[in-house]
């Protein structure tokens, strides 16, 4: 396959459970295959994640399939992802097909019938992506085995299905019952979906790999199946991983460099955990820097040591203000703002630091004021700004991406990006500003000097560098781990023939 001699080969990677690790096991083989030269795509025909990202073309696609096109070192595409739906509450979530939104729908609605529709719209995408990439790694959704929405299915089985694709089925061995989970994944399928699991993959274990190895065996046994591979733990791989419907990262930290501090103190950022949080990747580049603290909040008190306190996009800008003024995080956000304390709004949480929101759009809640601590006044459109601006700011290059239906009139304050700054309270529609590393390093000494922190930036941070070892990290795991030979017999043959029937197959 290296010479490109074949064209169209693939596997799908689906899980016993969310969280599994599919992100990250299709992260490494798309990078494993190419450092073979295998010409590779990641695709996922549906995503459900309020972590997203702009392609060049400006589509709008999960963050997880953006990350997996750099591990394939391919530019992403709306191809790798033609359906993401973003949830708004827990009942409904905006459409985005084909990279643009399409409309709100609640999930009855969508699984009643909606999503059958879309089976051919994703099955022709990934036929296109096979038509140019000798393989496409596709993840699915969840577990394969939800019974109730097999029918329906155009992520898991049913994808794999109309592309005849094996299926590996990784397991999370760190929260036990791997094994019963394996079988009993394999085991509720159809005989017709069954003949595609080819087997297993391993995922966080720690440990001494000879005690699994008779359960590897037993299994084998009982299903027939192999197992492809057992992946160690490792810390700090959840590079852009999807969020489904996790409501609050509260009290989570995010995981930081191993790299000393640089001054002598430390940088405190405290991030709102606001309702349905959008793009909280954002803080990723500077829970980067050595020395930079960065924890999600939700309580007023733990603002106070906090040398920046960053206000996160959002899904819901309306129920994000309504959320931060009953717990009292308003109140703290505007006394910081009078004592010159640094806060940095981006996107919702920039929009809802200005003057007054008019919006008809995301929660028809008309005419809402806002903090007041902008000037700036919002208008939501039905039209969905989606683009990936470049500036600069505080003298260094910026690049950002930008997600959003409000629109925003900047009336006054000093520019900052497309929105402004008073004093030390910042806002900006734009995404991903913070991983422009010179300019976040002058943002944080601006940060140091107004917290009166001895905190210094390392001279040296490459946020994309440090991805880019993540990503190696992933192909070293599937390298090292995995068995490489038989899953590159996968991709290109498809799965085993032959392989045995478990009952009691679907209900
Ligand atoms: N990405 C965001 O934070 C979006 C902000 C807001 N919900 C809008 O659509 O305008």
């Amino acid at each position: 396959m290296s010479g490109g001699a074949k064209r169209g080969g693939g596997l799908l990677v689906a899980g016993t459970t969310s969280d599994a690790g599919k992100s990250v096991v299709t992260a490494g083989i798309c990078r494993w295959l190419a450092r073979q030269g295998v010409k590779v795509a990641p695709f996922k025909a549906q995503n459900m994640s309020l972590n997203s990202f702009v392609t060049r073309e400006g589509a709008e696609i999960g963050r997880a399939q953006a990350m997996q096109a750099q591990a394939a070192r391919v530019e992403p595409t709306a191809l790798m992802n033609p359906v993401l739906l973003k949830p708004g509450s827990d009942r409904s979530s905006q459409v985005v097909l084909l990279g643009k939104p399409v409309g709100e729908m609640s999930a009855r609605g969508y699984h009643g019938g909606r999503q059958e529709q879309l089976l051919g719209i994703v099955t022709d995408c990934l036929e296109q992506l096979r038509g140019t990439y000798d393989a496409v790694i596709c993840e699915g959704a969840g577990s394969p085995a939800e019974i109730n929405l097999r029918r329906t299915d155009i992520v898991n089985m049913g994808i794999a299905r109309a592309a005849r694709f094996p299926v590996v089925v990784v397991g999370d061995i760190d929260r036990g019952g791997v094994f019963a989970s394996f079988f009993g994944t394999t085991a509720l399928l159809s005989p017709e979906d069954q003949s595609l699991i080819a087997g297993y993959l391993v995922n966080k274990f720690r440990g001494d790999v000879t005690l699994l190895e008779p359960g590897m065996e037993m299994l084998r046994g009982l299903t027939g199946r192999a197992t492809y591979g057992v992946l160690p733990f490792q810390h700090g791989l959840g590079i852009d991983e999807e969020d489904g419907l996790r409501v609050s990262l509260r009290g989570a930290v995010r995981e930081s460099v191993v790299a000393p501090p640089v001054g002598e103190d430390v940088l405190r950022v405290a991030v709102c955990a606001v309702p349905l949080m959008s793009n909280f990747t954002d803080v990723d580049a500077l829970a980067a820097e050595p020395g930079v603290v960065v924890r999600f909040v939700d309580r007023a008190e733990e603002l106070a040591d906090a040398d920046l306190v960053v206000v996160p996009g959002t899904r819901g800008t309306v129920k994000a203000l309504a959320w931060l003024r009953e717990r009292g995080l308003a109140d703290a956000l505007a006394r910081r703002a009078a004592e010159g304390r640094p806060v940095l709004g981006i996107c919702g949480g920039f929009q809802l630091l200005g003057e007054h929101i008019e919006d008809e759009v995301e929660s028809k809640a008309g005419s809402v004021p806002g903090l007041g601590l902008l000037p700036v006044r919002v208008r939501f459109e039905r039209e969905k700004t989606l683009a990936r601006p470049v500036g600069s700011a505080l003298g260094e290059e910026v690049s950002g991406y930008e997600i959003h239906h409000g629109v925003a009139e900047v009336l006054g304050g000093t520019p900052f990006l497309d929105g402004c700054r008073v004093g030390a309270v910042w806002g900006t529609h734009w995404h991903g500003s913070l991983e422009s590393d010179g300019f976040r390093r002058a943002f944080l000494r601006e940060v140091a000097s107004a917290a009166s922190r001895r905190f210094v930036p390392a001279p040296d941070t490459s946020f994309s560098s440090l991805r880019e070892e993540q990503l190696d990290l992933l192909g070293d795991l599937i390298e090292e781990h995995a068995d490489t030979d038989a899953l590159l017999r996968l991709i290109e043959t498809g799965a085993p023939s032959g392989l045995p029937f478990l009952p009691p197959g679907a209900p």
